[in-house]
């Protein structure tokens, strides 16, 4: 007995009868009953022919007549004479067509009566329940209990009390015991059925809910679609790793000794296979049901768990084992089982990959790094792409001729591309070369870049927008790359403009750069544009159009016709262009001022300005508006916006010593009185001596006379006379100098100058032109001619000086006046001149004046213009073509 006991299989055997036997405890009638889910089956099959194919019962006469009575009479038969209702949640059990179903008359089932319990009928069901249970598993036991306790507290099913009756008398065939498990399964399905339904409606009314929230909020949520982008797939893994962990016991191995291994498992039989992996590692399957009962507790009754022992080596295990089972008796065909396999560890997989992963994985990542920062190209291999902007024709170029004022000659020079790319073959037709492109140069903010938005967004085709410095890139050959695929791109878009700002960042001239060797990037970059653009041919319809401050500087390669034919020059904007480009920027300001005075007027206020400057300049004046509070914007706010940008925010912090500002009040006045009193110098517009931010001790802002082209000798000696007007008024009033006419000096000695060396002004000179280059060592000049030169210009300079010296001395009184006003009001204006020296005995500029003199309203006239002398500050107006 005990060698037939240590025998793994035999005692498999002898566990699985005494299983069966379990069940058979109760001798009679139940001794010989079935394991529950075989009769499970049987039942189930027998149900499925019976409702498929039987037809309902067919009812008698009396039945069909008063089927009340019927079913009164039948449940009087059966010895109760008032049947029940069914249980709750029950009821549905009897609706399904089957013969089970009482029927009412019309063939839908009727419900069906119960009976009420006896306290004896109820101890009779639960030994019922106590040997059914033995044969259900685990997971039914739960159900079939609740049926059970539902039956006594609601009342017996007819069938479940025949059954009773019948135990009673103590003749319980197995016919009987398959009806009441019939029974039983039967009421366990309809609670799992009532359980799973109402679990489906807790689900389905969630998931509405979600719906409709995710729908009224706005936001995506989870609508059953999977989606496989790399953070769900990182996301699902993640709760399927967890899940994974949760639902399987963190321990799903443990290793043990051999000598445990013996004693615990292999010496009681319970090892039904042993597998040796990687030759160092047996691993112990257990028989489960047998484990389970003599070791309750024992984590190895789960499917996934299995124990593990080490091995030194295959040949010292397999002796142990031998000699283990010899031990036992066991015969050699019924020896345990031993398996061998090779097993790949995914860890120490990962494990030795791991550096090329990382690697890999770096290299990945700094390559987008690098070059994600500039354009939207994104990976290593991005970085020969062109990073041009593609503007929409529909979407993004809403810019149109309208909004770019002024410049009309180079809107009229422009126009022809717009019909080159609207109306091509009205060209072509006629067998003319089509233009292929056109460089925009002028000061900055002069409306290049606008201007060839505006031919895109007038001609309704495509533009591809570039800087020439995003060509330029620290490696080799890209520059170039970069080149090709703009204009690849451009081809597969034609009609299209490409505009190129700062084009003189590649197309700066090949070899000019003497010192310090080429750049033969850059060059080589060039080289690409002077191709593609070669590369049209007359039927591809790409304008390229460049943006450039410098001119000069560009390869005469890139200007030849054939290339960029047309060469349009935007100057600074005349008084009318300012005009309209202020007409434009208006739109957009909340004002009530006279449209037609207003940008006369701040037009005469900014000669000198470019379109950008006063695109700022109104936003400024908004500003300031904004800042008081004020309902709309007033000539006050744009007066005071136009001295900002000119010398910057007052500084009222910086307090000047009385010396000081008596000091700067005399200059002032000293330039003033000669811009008053010379013909051709400027007439005062207002003078401040608060300092403001830029440095200047004071503020002085002159009236222009007009948008001067040429200047001759008289206009610049009054000029340079007026600018050592304030150097020549300290020295009449005070007994010594300062500092604070520097700029004046310089100014006056670069007109001097230019008037020596540049305009043929100078007898002693000549009509030679020396040009300026600061990059050359050698003067383009002999020792002789530079010492004539020092000596016609300081011979200028002293005239100049002379004759604003007389004028001054002459005027003393004057300049005491004005200086002493400007010392007790700090501001003065137009007006304040005129009052005290009397009209300006020469005839001013009346397209200027109209809107100075007009000024009844008491505004005082404001300022762009020059920022006084304050010790490195500048003052005095500036001759436009001098400088
Ligand atoms: N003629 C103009 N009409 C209306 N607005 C203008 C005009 N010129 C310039 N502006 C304003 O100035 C801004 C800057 O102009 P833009 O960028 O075209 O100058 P740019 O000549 O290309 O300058 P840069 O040479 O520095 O590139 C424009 O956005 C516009 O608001």
């Amino acid at each position: 007995m005990t060698t037939l006991l240590r025998r793994s299989g035999s005692l498999v055997r002898s566990s699985r009868i005494s299983f069966d036997g379990n069940l058979c405890l109760h001798q009679s009638p139940y001794s010989r009953v079935a394991p529950f889910h075989a009769f499970r089956l049987a039942v189930s099959r027998s149900r499925t022919y019976a409702t498929a194919n039987s037809p309902p019962p067919k009812k008698s006469k009396d039945e069909q007549e008063n089927p009340a009575k019927s079913a009164k009479d039948a449940s009087v038969a059966q010895g109760n004479p008032k049947p029940g209702k069914p249980a709750p949640g029950f009821e549905q059990l009897y609706s399904h067509a089957s013969p089970l179903s009482p029927r009412q008359g019309d063939g839908k089932p009727s419900t069906p009566p119960t009976y009420k319990s006896s306290q004896a009928e109820r101890n009779e069901l639960d030994a019922l329940f106590e040997i059914l249970k033995r044969g259900l598993p685990r997971s039914q036991q739960q159900l079939a209990k609740q049926a059970f306790e539902n039956m006594k507290r609601n009342g017996l099913p007819a069938e479940v009390k025949e059954i009773l009756e019948t135990k009673k008398k103590g003749v319980l065939d197995l016919a009987t015991v398959a009806r009441l498990v019939r029974i039983s399964t039967k009421f366990i399905r309809h609670i799992a059925e009532q359980e799973s339904e109402k679990a489906n409606e807790t689900k389905s009314k969630k998931r509405k809910s979600q719906k409709e929230g995710s729908e009224s909020s706005g936001t995506f949520g989870w609508n059953g679609e999977f989606k496989f982008d790399t953070q769900s797939i990182i996301l699902s893994l993640f709760v399927a790793y967890m899940l994974f962990k949760t639902v399987l016991p963190s321990e799903s191995s443990k290793e043990i000794t051999w000598q445990e291994f013996r004693t615990t498992f292999f010496d009681k039989g319970l090892v039904e296979k042993l597998t040796v992996s990687n030759r160092s590692r047996v691993r112990v399957d257990l028989h489960r049901e047998a484990t389970a009962r003599m070791y309750p507790e024992s984590p190895a009754q789960h499917s996934n768990f299995y124990y593990y022992f080490s091995i030194g080596s295959v040949e010292a295990f397999e002796r142990k084992l031998d000699d283990a089972q010899y031990e036992l008796g066991i015969p050699s065909q019924e020896r345990i089982p031993v398996a061998y396999r090779e097993e790949i560890s995914w860890v120490n997989t990962l494990l030795h990959l791991a550096p090329t992963l990382l690697f890999i994985g770096s290299l990945i990542w700094i390559s987008r790094r690098a070059t994600s920062g500039g354009g939207g190209q994104s990976g290593i291999f991005g970085i020969g792409k062109s990073r041009a902007k593609q503007y929409n024709q529909e979407a993004d170029v809403q810019t149109k001729f309208k909004d770019v004022a002024g410049m009309d000659e180079a809107k009229q020079e422009i126009m022809e591309f717009v019909s080159f790319l609207k109306e091509p073959g009205q060209y072509q037709r006629l067998g003319a070369k089509i233009p292929r492109g056109a460089i925009l140069s002028g000061p900055p903010g002069t409306g290049k870049t606008l201007l060839a938005k505006a031919t895109a967004g007038e001609s309704g085709v495509p533009f591809f927008s570039v800087s020439g410095s995003e060509f330029v890139e620290m490696f080799v050959g890209v520059g170039s790359s970069r080149v090709r695929d703009l204009f690849a791109n451009a081809r597969k878009n034609t009609p299209c403009i490409v505009f190129i700002d700062e084009i003189d960042a590649i197309g700066k001239s090949r070899g000019k750069n003497a010192y310090g060797g080429g750049n033969d990037e850059r060059e080589s970059t060039l080289n690409q544009l002077l191709t593609e653009m070669d590369g049209f041919n007359t039927t591809e319809q790409v304008v390229v159009l460049a943006g450039t401050n410098r001119p000069d500087v560009l390869d005469k390669a890139l200007l030849r016709p054939g290339r960029f034919d047309r060469h349009i020059t935007i100057d600074a904007p005349s008084i009318s262009g300012r005009k309209q480009i202020f007409l434009v920027h208006l739109g957009k300001i909340v004002t009530d001022e006279n449209m037609d005075y207003l940008t006369g007027r701040l037009a005469a206020l900014t000669p000198g300005f470019s379109g950008a400057d006063i695109a700022n300049c109104v936003n400024e004046a908004a500003l300031i508006a904004a800042r008081t509070s004020a309902d709309k914007v007033t000539m006050k706010h744009f007066e005071s916006a136009i001295e900002r940008v000119i010398g910057g925010l007052e500084k009222k912090s910086l307090v000047l010593k009385p010396k000081e500002k008596r000091t700067v009040a005399y200059h002032e006045a000293g330039h003033a009185i000669c811009g008053w009193f010379l013909q051709y110098a400027d007439p005062l517009l207002k003078v401040s001596i608060i300092p403001r931010g830029n440095g200047a001790l004071g503020y002085a802002q002159y009236l222009p006379q007009g948008d001067v082209h040429l200047r001759n000798v008289k206009e610049l000696m009054d000029r340079m006379a007026m600018t050592l007007g304030g150097r020549v008024s300290e020295e009449l009033n005070f007994e010594t100098v300062t500092s604070g006419a520097s700029d004046d000096f310089n100014k006056v000695t670069r007109m001097a100058t230019a008037m020596v060396t540049k305009w043929g002004m100078s007898s002693k000179i000549g009509y030679i032109y020396f040009e300026e280059d600061d990059r050359k060592l050698h003067k383009p000049f002999s020792e002789e001619t530079a010492r004539n030169i020092d000596q016609e210009v300081r011979r200028i300079v002293d005239e100049a000086y002379k004759q604003c010296r007389d004028l001054l001395t002459e005027k003393k009184k004057e300049v005491e006046l004005v200086a002493e006003e400007l010392l007790r009001k700090e501001v003065l204006g137009r007006e304040d001149m005129i009052r005290l020296l009397g009209n300006r005995p020469w005839e001013d500029d009346k397209e200027f004046t109209k809107f100075f003199d007009k000024d009844t309203k008491g505004t005082p006239p404001p300022p762009p213009g020059e920022t006084l002398g304050g010790p490195q500050g500048g003052d005095v107006p500036v001759p436009g073509p001098v400088m």
